[in-house]
């Protein structure tokens, strides 16, 4: 295959998987909205964690949760489990790196909060450690996955979300992800403001 006709096909591809997924994810991603919205309605806060491009969603997210989305409006209160370099090397280095986002978990979450766990295979420890530690604390759980989602789906609780893309490879799976992230967003703006976009 061509260089061009590889590229139109990861178009074709995450345009498919995007479209089919919309029908089973939306309804999991309101209810993740929801949960999301009445904990910081209730002084609540977000934390989020994932690795390699997850870790950039979990980011993403916060960044527009504190920052802004689409529309002018106060801060929330959201934060990024994989920002602090010195707290995830120390983590890694004493504890392991399974612990780095457990180890914050348990540290910075309280009950109530909402812990964003992502992960496309489901199955990265340090991830589901920080869920058994959101468990632990009584947060609530919003899993982004994909795979079928792996040991994550076997571990989650009544009243945890579950948003599994229903593929198999990692980038489009991602592609889906950054979708969700901006959707929820869209959402709790919708459901705090009323923002109609
Ligand atoms: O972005 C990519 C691949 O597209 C990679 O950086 C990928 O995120 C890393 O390999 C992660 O460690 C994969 O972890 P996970 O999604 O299975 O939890
Ligand atoms: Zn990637």
């Amino acid at each position: 295959m061509d260089l061009i006709s590889r590229i139109g096909q990861h178009f074709t591809d995450s345009a498919q998987i995007k479209l089919e997924a919309g029908a089973t994810l939306a309804g999991p991603i309101a209810q993740a909205a929801k949960l999301m919205t009445d904990c910081l309605v209730g002084n609540g806060k977000l934390l989020a964690c994932g690795n390699g491009g997850s870790a950039a969603d979990a980011q993403h997210f916060a960044a527009e949760l504190v920052g802004r989305f689409e529309v002018e409006r106060q801060g929330m209160s959201a934060i990024a489990l994989t920002t602090d370099s010195s707290i995830m090397t120390a983590v890694a280095n004493d504890y392991g790196y399974d612990q780095v986002f457990e180890r914050q978990v348990r540290a910075l979450g309280q009950a109530g909060d909402v812990l964003l766990a992502i992960s496309t295979s489901g199955n990265s420890p340090s991830i589901v450690e920080a869920i058994r530690a959101a468990h632990d604390n009584d947060l609530h759980v919003v899993a982004l996955t994909g795979k079928g989602g792996g040991k994550i789906a076997g571990i989650l609780r009544e009243g945890d979300i579950h948003i599994c893309v229903p593929a198999k490879r990692t980038a489009r799976i991602q592609e889906v992800h950054l979708l969700t992230v901006h959707c929820l967003c869209d959402a709790i703006d919708s459901l705090l403001l009323g923002v109609e976009a």
